[in-house]
């Protein structure tokens, strides 16, 4: 999902902000390319990122799973079936443990969770954390970077957005979606210094086809991926329709702009200046849904079609939160997410075979 030119995934490297930082010289780089992975979250977006650095990169990647099933079928069969636009499938062997047994010390952790399963799985992972390693994570909505300060030093902490999409059919078994040359990723440090480590990481990403791109505004990077969110997740999944469908509809424009306008207003309150404008964020998001990727779901519709709560006070529900706390009201967004709470419920009542969690 590459948008070239587009500020939400650009393409460039902010040299400027290379530093050797001597506290992040970690062992890998007493043999550079030996950095090893541990992906936290064996669904669609870990399976992808391991299984791609794995695959392409060459890297040894570990995986982490709390989902018995699919730590069972992945070891029942041997990997993890993939495939790319539904083509391709094939069996990937992959290691998979639970966190209790794991023993590993990878230099890099990767984590893609929801964020609501944060307070569960962290600290049933909180033994393998040792000071030396780094984190990194391109999990949509916001409220992870926090917690994973309380296990990590913000120095270590590198965070990402992701134009990647991945849907999983079932234990052990994962399409990506949006084309093999289409991915498109940023990613930043927290503390918005390049660091040697996220050049070795960017460049395991490259490799991995995951076309990354460094920037330096770390809750731009952030903020303007959570807008676009806001939009298309939030609107195509309450309505089970795909972004093509939603830019299908006379309003769908007049819509974005409404919710961009806000979420824009909210940010500059809290003093977030966002990677591009307003104007370019409705055009990225127009641009994605109706010409890019008109197919594709969200990942927050596959969230609430099988049941499962959504993020969306994560991602609408934040935004509303930072004005709030910022003396400004979001009602829209405030608004929007209560309406998807509703489908959520609505979803339950019409399909009850769902428990929902
Ligand atoms: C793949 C992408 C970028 C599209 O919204 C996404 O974030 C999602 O589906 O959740």
């Amino acid at each position: 999902m590459h948008e070239e030119g587009n500020l939400l995934f650009s393409r460039s490297i902010h040299e400027e902000n290379i530093v050797g930082c001597e506290s992040l010289q970690l062992d890998y780089l007493k043999g550079v390319g030996q950095m090893r992975y541990g992906v936290i979250g064996t669904g669609g977006m870990g399976t992808q990122y391991g299984v791609l650095l794995q695959e392409f990169a060459g890297k040894q990647v570990d995986f982490i799973d709390t989902w018995d099933d699919n730590v069972e079928q992945i070891r029942k069969q041997g990997g993890v079936y993939v495939s790319q636009d539904e083509e391709n499938r094939h069996l990937v062997p992959i290691h998979v443990y639970y966190p209790e047994e794991y023993d590993g010390d990878p230099d890099v952790w990767i984590v893609f969770l929801k964020q609501m399963q944060l307070d569960d799985v962290l600290p049933r992972c909180a033994h393998l954390f040792k000071d030396h390693q780094v984190i990194f994570s391109a999990m949509n909505g916001y409220g992870h970077f926090e917690k994973f300060a309380q296990y990590f030093d913000t120095s270590r902490i590198y965070g990402g957005t992701a134009l990647i999409g991945a849907e999983v059919y079932g234990p052990g078994d994962v399409n990506f979606t949006g084309g093999a040359n289409a991915k498109a990723m940023n990613m930043c440090g927290y503390g918005e210094q390049v660091t040697d480590v996220e050049h070795e990481i960017f460049e395991d990403f490259t490799q991995a086809t995951l076309n990354p791109t460094i920037v330096s505004n770390f809750m731009g990077m952030c903020m303007a991926k959570i807008v676009f969110n806001s939009v298309l997740n939030t609107l195509c999944t309450m309505y089970q329709i795909r972004f093509g469908e939603f830019m299908r509809h006379p309003g769908a424009r007049w819509m974005t702009e409404k919710l961009v306008d806000e979420a824009y207003t909210a940010a500059e309150k809290a003093g977030l200046k966002l990677l591009g404008t307003r104007e370019s964020e409705v055009e990225t998001i127009c641009h994605t849904a109706g010409v890019a990727h008109p197919l594709h779901y969200p990942s927050m519709y596959q969230d609430l079609t099988k049941g499962r709560s959504t993020e969306v006070d994560f991602i609408n529900g934040y935004i509303a939160t930072i004005g709030r706390e910022n003396g400004y009201e979001c009602t829209l967004h405030e608004f929007v997410t209560q309406e998807l709470h509703l489908a959520e419920l609505a979803f339950s009542i019409h399909h009850p075979e769902f428990k929902h969690s």
